[in-house]
């Protein structure tokens, strides 16, 4: 039994509830950890940051004691990265990355969760080499990241020399030319681009050749005022085993982040996808998909192109509510269906310093009313009610007054990042409230 395994044995015994509840489903992400760094694995954010909260300390220590190593330890969610060794493998062939046409601003729906990013990138875009250099998109699996990354690629691509390439293929290549005695030819390529969009920076981590070559590449471009743009999965001071000058590089410019996109903005994405690429759904399908799938916006698209094949080889005319449900019933996490507009209303009360009543009733003094928005906000997230329901339960005229309830509510996400933080809060407290 491994290490990690034991601990969690442990921990069992200790409490068996809660490692059903928590600790069962946590897994080491051996292929990426090291002995002093562990990357454990949850299955989705809100285990992820209750065992941060309250167990920590404890796998920290209990570790510490089966191998007289003090550990750091980062909690990830979502699927769990190729194995990165440190001894670098050569490829013979390497895999070229290009842009892809429909990665563009347009494209791009902009919503509280990724405002700060688009519109970093949009203005990179516009000046490059000029505002910020280099820029470091960081965010979770799937959010965005790349299509952000491309959309300032195919934006300059007809003006510039774009180079758009993941950092495995950057040191692939880099590789590749030393084992061909063919270094110049590696310095051609990167050191003449104007634009240098680099993918997934965190596969860096540990290959220190790499690391060394794309030190020398960066100090080139950027002494040329040439534009460098890099997305990670986290952000460049959580890049551990990343040469510190190369980090300090990546810090020197402007750092923004992508979080999981408001339900709003799903529900635009999915629309979105689904014009691309000539489907109907049904508002209320939309909706559904929005409210029952978790926010990586890869999985949801995996989603549509099922119900829509399933609907083509069964010969359905019309793609009904039960049928979407029926497509996606393996994928769904009924993680909705236990928390009440009751249990919202607590919350929001406790965090805004007011009367429960005080949220259903008319009353129009600020504070309130932003609590009332903030309420109405999350039963949207967070509860299966309907929007009508909703707007009798606030005391509101109708589903119109919701929309735009809600449409404030999210002005102030885009504006206040502080606001937007302490939401951020408030969903984990509801998840967590929940699962205790
Ligand atoms: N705001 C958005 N508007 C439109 N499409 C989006 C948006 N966010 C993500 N997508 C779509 O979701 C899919 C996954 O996005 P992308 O590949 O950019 O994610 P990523 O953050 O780079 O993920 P990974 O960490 O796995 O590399 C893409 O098809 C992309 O077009």
């Amino acid at each position: 039994m491994n290490i990690f395994e034991k601990i969690k044995n442990q921990l069992k015994s200790e409490n068996p509830v809660n490692y059903n509840k928590f600790l069962k489903n946590l897994i080491l992400d051996e292929d990426n950890s090291t002995s002093s760094h562990l990357i454990i694995k949850a299955p989705n954010i809100f285990i992820a940051t209750y065992i941060k909260r309250k167990y920590l300390p404890k796998i920290s220590v209990l570790y510490e004691k089966e191998t007289g190593i003090k550990p750091n330890i980062e909690i990830i969610t979502g699927k769990i990265k190729p194995k990165i060794t440190n001894i670098e493998p050569i490829q013979t062939t390497t895999q070229i990355s290009v842009l892809i046409p429909e990665y563009t601003f347009e494209s791009f729906i902009v919503g509280p969760s990724n405002q700060f990013a688009y519109t970093a990138a949009k203005s990179v875009a516009e000046n490059p080499g000029k505002n910020y250099n280099p820029l470091f998109i960081y965010g979770g699996v799937g959010l965005g990241k790349t299509h952000l990354l491309q959309a300032i690629g195919n934006y300059l691509k007809n003006r510039l020399n774009v180079l758009y390439v993941t950092s495995e293929q950057f040191m692939n290549e880099f590789i590749e030319n030393i084992r061909m005695k063919t270094p110049e030819r590696f310095h051609e390529k990167y050191r003449n681009c104007d634009v240098l969009l680099i993918d997934d920076v965190q596969f860096f981590a540990g290959k220190e050749q790499t690391q060394e070559e794309f030190f020398h590449t960066f100090n080139e471009l950027y002494n040329q005022k040439k534009q460098i743009c890099l997305t990670a999965d986290r952000p460049p001071k959580k890049l551990y085993d990343l040469v510190d000058r190369l980090r300090s590089r990546f810090e020197a410019g402007l750092i923004v982040d992508i979080q999981p996109p408001e339900l709003e903005t799903k529900i635009e994405i999915i629309r979105k996808k689904c014009e691309l690429n000539g489907i109907y759904l049904p508002d209320e399908i939309i909706e559904y998909i929005a409210t029952k799938l978790d926010s990586n916006i890869r999985e949801i698209e995996g989603m549509i192109t099922k119900i829509n094949a399933m609907s083509k080889i069964l010969g359905v005319n019309e793609i009904t509510l039960d049928f979407a449900k029926q497509a996606l019933k393996e994928h769904i996490k009924d993680k909705k269906e236990n928390i009440t507009l009751e249990d919202i209303i607590e919350l929001i009360a406790k965090e805004f310093n007011i009367k429960p009543s005080e949220i259903t009733s008319k009353s129009r003094n600020r504070n309130i009313v932003q609590a009332r928005r903030c309420a109405i906000y999350l039963a949207r997230e967070f509860t299966q009610e309907s929007t009508p329901k909703i707007a009798t339960y606030f005391g509101l005229k109708d589903h119109s007054a919701v929309s735009h309830a809600i449409k404030s509510f999210n002005k102030k996400l885009k504006e206040d990042s502080n606001f937007r933080m302490k939401i951020e809060e408030l969903k984990s407290k509801i998840q967590l409230k929940k699962s205790e």
